[in-house]
């Protein structure tokens, strides 16, 4: 039996754990990040993330939000360092936003929602793929990076261009010489926590890094984002906003932090 699932009053995440009992587990995210609460950990060591733009491959409106993917057959687009070990290779990235700048993010900072989130997907290459590490308790790593209304993103704006090409649900597109550097902050300081995917199948695979320094995006940017359409052709249209889930509860799991 498909679970189709999606952000509605029908189908959203309030009514994910009927096909995915998951979703009340342990170690769901996201969560609301209360950085008095968090522990500096002195162990933790600097990210080191090395994307090499050649490797973006296409652009996709999978009908929950947009991806950018890269290849991930070699060890060039990767993450390493950090609370992780080994080497995580870079499958794609992908936002969560509102329908209006007071809410998007799936994290939250103290309570405060951020109008989007971008979310860096890695998977561990102990495993033979991203498919079989999706699964395992250390398979993934996501890099979260917070967006904050402000000046306009020139970074953002070549990703932002490519949107009108995949509208609606199932369009892609080829999406090449993307550095997704680009979008990352200054500082690389962090909170880490063990977690999970924030869409369903909700597996409890997901190392998170959340990084402290958001980025900019205009008023005007988050519109195009807006723009996208949780529908396919011939299906009665959907604006693609509101696609974030909200914090799940932390069940007793410690926040670490890579910075005093
Ligand atoms: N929001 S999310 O990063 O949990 C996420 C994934 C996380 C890990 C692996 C694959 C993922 C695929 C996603 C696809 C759409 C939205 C979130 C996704
Ligand atoms: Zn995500």
């Amino acid at each position: 039996m498909s679970h189709s699932w999606g952000y509605g009053p029908s189908d959203g995440p309030e009514k994910w754990c009927d096909g995915f009992p998951v979703a009340n587990g342990p170690r769901q995210s996201p969560i609301d990040i209360i950085p008095g609460q968090t522990s500096y950990d002195s162990t933790l060591k600097p990210l080191k993330l090395k994307y090499d733009p050649s490797n973006s491959t296409d652009i996709l409106n999978n009908g929950h939000s947009f991806q950018v993917g890269f290849v991930d057959d070699v060890d060039s687009s990767t993450l390493t360092g950090g609370p992780i070990t080994g080497i995580y290779r870079l499958k794609q990235f992908h936002f969560h936003w509102g329908a209006s700048d007071d809410r998007g993010s799936e994290h939250t900072v103290n309570g405060i929602k951020f109008p989007c989130e971008l979310h860096l997907v890695h998977w561990n290459t102990k495993y033979p793929s991203f498919g079989e590490a999706a699964s395992e308790p250390d398979g993934l790593a996501v890099v979260g990076v917070f967006l904050k209304i402000g000046a306009a993103n020139p970074r953002l704006q070549k990703v932002l261009d490519a949107l009108g090409a995949i509208k609606s649900k199932g369009k892609q597109t080829t999406f090449s010489n993307f550095d997704a550097k680009t979008l990352l902050p200054c500082s690389l300081d962090y909170w880490t926590y063990d977690g999970s995917l924030t869409t369903p199948p909700l597996l409890e695979s997901v190392t998170w890094i959340v990084l402290k320094e958001p980025i900019s995006v205009s008023p005007t940017q988050m519109g195009k984002f807006r723009s996208l359409m949780f529908s396919g052709d011939g299906e009665a249209p959907c604006c693609m906003q509101d696609n974030y889930r909200p914090p799940q509860p932390l069940k007793g799991r410690k926040v670490r932090r890579s910075f005093k």
